[in-house]
């Protein structure tokens, strides 16, 4: 079976052939760089990250756009409300990035562009589309006429009849910006720089550029008119990529994106986590508190990449002991290669487990069912689990050592195409002399606070444990250690 893969576009699972053959132009709509990023961003990025490995790993050559928006009214308020500049709040919170993603083992994109980088293919969109009249200056301000574009809504199956009829008690008529516009839907290109605001000059006079168009510019600028994915979070489907789709077509008359890949939520109690609401927790407190990040893209690869998921204690920690799991297979080959007489450990593509490797991506390529990808990997893990248990107590294995090289390699190269790695810790924290007796009463607590639903209390005292070099595995049998 080949690729296919669900099209927000055309709602349906459609095979997936990119514009030229063997190659894929990606775009995804990253974070506006007003904070930390949250566990939401996290989601967006690992999953976008695993699409396109798994891309490479089937044999595309993939070029992979991120973009950050460093103009936006949240970082001119974060920055007034810290006496700073738009720059250095977008600087400070674009460094945070990519600390957070390289913990994730997030793979860099080719290219970030930014909104303030991208100013002249910004106004060549706008003017563009001024002589096309699909825009029309007011006051300092440019607008998108969307009455113009026939097709307006066919991403998010919104018609304006709808929307306009949804939203008329809610307009608020004496807004500056309504007053400006030929429709209430019309949504700004440019906007007249305000005093003591950033601004670049422009034929509209001086201004910045709204959010939407600077996706539009960007794609236009690093890949060209038309690309193969277009990728974000649901949330973008209406109106910020029903919009982009408005801009670039109308100028260019070719599709922006053959396929729009959406990621769905992940969710607080049933509501999105989201800078703005105050619900959510940062990818690096998560971190902080000990949860392994392998652990966090095991919670976002659990659940089929569209479906919303929900950010609870309890998921992390089942994603924490599948991680165990994963990584007692990885580890397999370090630990007991040597008394295999495996002499060496490269990966040898021509020698993996073709079956598996096979189960994996027949069941990947099912509209990226990652879920399905990683019941492969667990069963080989869990096998070569059994295996590594066989050689500590008996001292023997019951397959033979080549084939257990061939499950371990295809293991290795499968768990990585989803970016899931463990390397041997090679300087040991030093234990300072904790007794057995000890790590066993201290596990005993631990399993009473989590009875008692005090995570923090469990997480300590696994963390003091984790200081002193002790490793728990949970299981369902319960919870075992071992000196690492
Ligand atoms: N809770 C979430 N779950 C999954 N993806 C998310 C979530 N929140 C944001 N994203 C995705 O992360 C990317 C960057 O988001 P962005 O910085 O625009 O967040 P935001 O919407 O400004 O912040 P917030 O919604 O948190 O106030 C987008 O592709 C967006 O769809
Ligand atoms: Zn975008």
């Amino acid at each position: 079976m080949t690729l296919s893969i669900y099209n927000t576009l055309t709602r349906r699972q459609e095979p997936f052939t990119p514009v030229e053959d063997g190659k894929v132009k990606m775009y995804y709509c990253g974070v506006t760089v007003y904070d930390y990023c949250h566990l939401g961003h996290a989601r967006a990025c690992i999953v976008w990250d695993i699409v396109r490995r798994y891309l490479q790993f089937i044999g595309y050559d993939v070029r992979y756009i991120q973009n950050f928006t460093d103009v936006d009214d949240k970082i001119l308020n974060r920055a007034r409300s810290e006496n700073s500049t738009m720059e250095a709040v977008s600087e400070r919170f674009i460094k945070a990035y990519f600390e957070d993603m390289a913990r994730l083992g997030i793979k860099e994109a080719d290219e970030y562009p930014r909104a303030t980088h991208t100013m002249n293919g910004i106004k060549r969109l706008i003017h563009d589309l001024e002589q096309k009249g699909f825009a029309y200056p007011a006051d300092g301000d440019v607008y998108y006429a969307v009455r113009n574009f026939a097709e307006y809504g066919k991403l998010s199956g919104r018609k304006l009849e709808d929307l306009q009829a949804g939203a008329s008690e809610r307009v608020n008529v004496e807004d500056a910006e309504y007053k400006k516009k030929k429709d209430p839907f019309d949504f700004a290109l440019w906007k007249a720089a305000k005093p003591s605001e950033p601004a670049w000059e422009s034929p509209w006079g001086k201004g910045r550029p709204g959010w939407h168009i600077e996706c539009s510019a960007m794609v236009r600028d690093r890949l060209g008119d038309t690309i193969d994915i277009h990728a974000g979070g649901a949330d973008l489907i209406f109106p910020h990529h029903e919009n982009e789709i408005a801009q670039s077509e109308a100028v260019t008359g070719k599709p922006l994106a053959n396929y729009w890949l959406h990621n769905g939520m992940v969710k607080v109690d049933g509501e999105k986590m989201s800078k703005s609401l105050g619900n959510f927790t940062t990818i690096r407190d998560l971190l902080d508190r000990g949860v392994d990040p392998m652990a966090l893209r095991l919670f976002v690869l659990m659940a089929q990449y569209r479906k919303p998921i929900d950010f609870t204690d309890e998921a992390i920690l089942a994603a924490t002991n599948g991680w165990h799991t994963i990584k007692e297979g990885l580890l397999f080959g370090y630990q007991h290669g040597k008394q295999l007489g495996w002499e060496n450990l490269e990966i040898n593509n021509a020698k993996l487990d073709k079956t598996e490797v096979e189960k994996f991506t027949t069941a990947v390529n099912d509209d990226f069912n990652f879920p399905g990808g990683l019941a492969v990997i667990f069963e080989l893990a869990k096998e070569l689990r059994k295996e590594g248990n066989i050689i500590v107590h008996q001292g023997k294995t019951e397959t033979p050592a080549d084939e257990l090289l061939k499950q371990w390699q295809t293991l290795l190269t499968l768990a990585d195409v989803l970016g899931l790695t463990a390397k041997i810790e090679e300087e040991k924290p030093a234990t300072d002399g904790i007794s057995d007796a000890e790590i066993e009463d201290l596990i005993q607590q631990r399993k009473e606070a989590r009875k008692a639903k005090n995570f923090a209390e469990s997480d300590r005292i696994r963390d003091q444990l984790k200081a002193q070099g002790i490793e728990l595995i949970d299981s369902k049998e319960g919870t075992r250690w071992h000196r690492s």
